[in-house]
């Protein structure tokens, strides 16, 4: 249907429903829903299951049915103690991420409502003003100095005007090769830079030219660091076990043992040996990461968002509303000698009160100071405010006169002015009143306070537009002086940081004197400043060369902004990136942490990775720890999977050649599989030593290996010590070795935990009670399973008192060598090069 283009119409919610069951969400990539029950089949697809499940249906067939039942419950069991886990953190997540969701403004029945942007449909009428994201493709039907920056879809910054086209019928269908430059289409994606405009839907989603590039680029998200940190740790054990299984069924068939069974023991340790639950352990122990800072008032967007913020080392930060307060004041406003005058500020307001972009903090002061009364003047046309300019202009009329207005960056306006305002005449600007001027500037900045300078032209009667090659021979009037404290919470926030190991990088449009005025009211040490004018100068290399260097970074452009934060990573820091403007987008989008506020503008809140609803500084020190936790906490998981878990498997293996028998059952080793999972659901709860905390945390798979290599063999010299000792001393039978070997493994396996989980004196070092519970627990259980009914189901029989001691002794035995083993690894740890992080005094 067509829509109508009178504003205060639009779509019905019942035509909205339709068209949104025609078309589907506005997304680009509709998430796919997915269901416990498709979950659970992935899971399933696992190949090493699948196998294991044909193996032992082959089992049954042959009269072993009731290993069949038992490894189907085994596996059933442990798929689905995953998928719940999952699952609830997945519903936890996402609720959470709603409230950051894109909204936008859309006439429905009538009313202007907001709503999430996957809910628009092709025919809505949508109300853009300066800041939003352009949600959909679609037609400009009416706009006031609208101004879109497309550069997403054509790679160029300048902001371009759109309006409706004059003389086309309100309302008719767009042309259907819609080209960018066309002045009435507007595209997913772009971002409105100034004025408002009324815009009809015609293409949603996948169908929109930014889903159409998305489509045909396809380019993924780069993995993160952690990624493809656990990615390759995967891979490594992947190999391992593949090497292990083919020894094992090779050396099986060689020695001629029965080959189903074998083949059933080979399947059951590959199963054994895969940190089946990493991708859940990583997922929870990240969920509840976040669900703590969403009780802080920190939505997550991303949630490896919360590891990546544990390995930050760098935080780049703009200045403006994030160190200072969110509000200024305008202190005065002066004229070119350095005199209050209220006609300054009267051009300023008359500015401030026209423009149509987004207004700054600056600009809310402006008109905060004045309550607007009847203005004479009315406006004709606007040059709008962008980051590259620095300066906004507007053409007012007022019955002959033409005035155009303008405001900036003082540099920038002093520079495009020919004459200054000296209260009667207007006497050129030469050197002397500029550097008289430039001084007076310097001498404001100096005391902290932030100026933006004021200039007028007079132009022709007939004169109805405007663009920025206007922008010269300005008659300089004066500057607006504002006060931009930082906030009281700033200065110990950053000492937090500073103390966790991250050096603060302040990156900002405005000029150095505020900021390093700021820095002193701060107590940051000022390393060393680099301005915008430099970083023009420097390529890409010799910008990687500066960053570290410089911590202050003044008069810069957004596209710098972004550069400073590309060398930082190619420097190999993790950089964290925090702002709230228009001009913050692209460096939040590179960083590797993207932090916004809640006020920021669309574009920074969606390219942000983390929003901060409360403005406070002091929480992304707590998302900071949280980050770290969760990374200390997967160490661990890692750390145990490779340890006694890997080191068991690979014992038995070993030990399948020797012994007359299998030394553990392919049930068993299913069944002690599942209990050891079991014991570690409760490590993304534990407790995390504070010395542990106040580094960055990256992920090390180095470290890893390391230690795998240290506690492998550890591990494997008690397995063979028991299995020696088991035959050779006590003579032990079938189902008895089987039964002592199983809790063996099992305890040495769940108990090592006390001992892995920290750095420190395992005994001094108190776990969270859920994982001294859960390891104690499954400790418990194995012991009792050989005397209760159900153990004798998978085969197993009670421990002679021999070999209830023989197990107690050497668990014990090797849980004293563990933790020397462990003092002597943590102390030979191959130091990283240390980084001087800049900060507080
Ligand atoms: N509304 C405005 N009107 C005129 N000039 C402006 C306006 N807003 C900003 N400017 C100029 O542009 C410069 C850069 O803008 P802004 O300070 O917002 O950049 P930024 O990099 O976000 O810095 P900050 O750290 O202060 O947030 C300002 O220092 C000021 O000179
Ligand atoms: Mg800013």
């Amino acid at each position: 249907m067509e829509a109508p283009v009178v504003a205060g119409i639009g779509l019905s919610e019942h035509q909205a429903r339709a068209g949104l069951a025609e078309h589907g969400p506005n997304e680009i990539q509709p998430a796919a829903p997915r269901s416990l029950a498709r979950r659970f089949v992935a899971r399933l697809a696992n190949p090493l299951l699948l196998v294991l499940l044909a193996a032992s249906a082959i089992a049954a067939l042959t009269g072993d049915a009731l290993s069949f039942g038992i490894v189907l419950a085994v596996i059933l069991a442990s798929v689905v103690l995953d998928l719940v886990q999952e699952q609830r953190a997945d519903r936890a997540i996402e609720s959470l991420q709603q409230a950051v969701a894109l909204r936008v403004r859309v006439w429905r029945d009538g009313q202007c409502v907001e709503r999430p942007a996957p809910e628009l449909v092709p025919g809505d009428l949508v109300q853009l003003g300066a800041g939003s994201l352009v949600p959909a493709d679609g037609t400009v039907l009416q706009a006031t100095d609208f101004f879109v920056n497309q550069a997403l879809l054509t790679g160029e910054a300048v902001p371009v005007e759109k309006h409706a086209a004059p003389g086309a019928p309100a309302g008719s269908a767009a042309p259907a090769e819609a080209t960018l430059q066309e002045a009435r289409a507007l595209f997913m994606g772009s971002s409105v830079v100034s004025g408002s405009a009324l815009m009809r839907v015609d293409a949603t989603g996948a169908r929109t030219e930014f889903g159409r590039m998305a489509q045909s680029l396809r380019q993924p998200e780069p993995p993160t660091e952690f990624e493809r940190g656990t990615r390759r740790f995967g891979m490594m054990l992947t190999r391992a076990t593949v090497a292990l299984v083919l020894a094992v069924l090779l050396l099986n068939v060689l020695y001629q043992r029965p080959p189903l069974e074998s083949f059933l023991f080979a399947v059951a340790l590959a199963v054994g040996l895969t940190p089946e639950l990493l991708p859940m352990i990583v997922s929870v122990t990240l969920a509840r990461g976040a669900m703590r800072l969403a009780r802080s008032r920190v939505v997550v967007r991303r949630l490896s968002a919360v590891q990546d913020l544990g390995a930050m080392d760098v935080l780049c930060t703009d200045k403006t509303g994030t160190l200072t307060e969110a509000t200024l004041r305008v202190e005065r406003a002066v004229d070119a000698q350095g005199l209050d005058c209220e006609a300054v500020f009267e051009l300023a307001w008359l500015n401030s009160h026209f423009e149509s972009g987004v207004k700054s903090a600056l600009d809310d002061a402006i008109l905060a100071r004045r309550t607007p009364g009847a203005v004479p003047w009315r406006k004709l046309d606007e040059v709008p405010f962008d980051f590259e300019r620095r300066r906004v202009s507007v053409l007012l009329q007022r019955g002959d006169e033409r005035l155009l207005i303008c405001k900036g960056a003082p540099e920038d306006v002093l520079r495009l002015s020919a004459a200054w305002d000296d209260g009667q005449a207007e006497p050129a600007l030469d050197a002397a009143a500029r550097a008289r001027i430039a001084a007076l500037f310097e001498a404001h900045s100096a005391q902290g306070l932030r100026l933006l300078a004021v200039a007028r032209r007079r132009v022709d009667a007939g004169t109805v537009d405007v663009s920025a090659a206007d922008e010269h021979d300005f008659v300089f009037a004066g500057f607006v002086a504002f006060a931009d404290p930082p906030k009281a919470s700033t200065a110990a926030a950053l000492r937090e940081l500073h103390a966790h190991g991250i050096a603060l990088k302040i990156i900002t449009g405005d000029n150095e004197l505020v900021t390093r005025h700021l820095c002193q009211a701060l107590g940051l040490r000022v390393q060393g400043v680099l301005t915008g004018e430099r970083i023009a100068q420097l390529d890409d290399h010799g910008l990687r060369a500066a960053v570290t260097r410089h911590n202050l970074f003044c008069r810069v452009t957004p596209e710098q902004k972004n550069r400073i934060v590309l060398a930082l990573r190619a420097r190999g820091h993790v950089v964290g990136y925090l702002g709230d403007g228009a001009n913050d987008a692209a460096p939040l989008h590179s960083a590797d942490v993207g932090i916004s506020v809640d006020g920021a503008v669309d574009v920074a809140r969606q390219a942000a990775d983390l929003v901060l609803l409360e403005h406070d500084l002091g929480v992304l020190q707590q998302g900071v720890r949280e980050g770290r936790r969760t990374v200390l906490n997967v160490d661990k998981y890692l750390f145990m999977a490779t340890s006694s878990n890997f080191g068991n498997m690979v014992s038995m293996a070993a030990a399948a050649l020797w012994l007359p028998f299998l030394p553990m059952r392919p049930a068993q080793i299913l069944l002690n599989n599942l209990l050891y999972d079991l014991s570690e659901l409760a490590l993304p709860l534990d407790r995390v030593r504070e010395s542990e905390m106040l580094k960055p945390r990256r992920w090390d798979i180095a470290r890893i290996r390391r230690f795998m290599l240290w506690f492998g063999p550890l591990s494997s010299v008690f397995d063979l010590a028991a299995f020696a000792l088991l035959l050779g001393v006590l003579r032990a039978t079938e189902p008895v070795f089987q039964s002592a070997w199983f809790v063996q493994s099992l305890a040495t396996q769940v108990l090592v935990v006390f001992v892995i989980r920290t750095p420190g004196t395992a005994w001094r070092d108190r776990p969270s009670p859920w994982v001294a519970a859960a390891s104690l627990g499954v400790a418990a259980l194995a012991l009792a399973l050989p005397y209760l009914p159900p153990g004798r189901a998978f085969g197993f029989v009670p421990l002679p008192a021999s070999a209830l001691v023989m197990v107690g002794t050497l668990t014990a035995a090797y849980l004293v060598a563990a933790e020397a083993l462990k003092r002597l690894f943590h102390r030979s740890a191959p130091r990283r090069r240390r980084r001087r992080a800049p900060g507080p005094r």
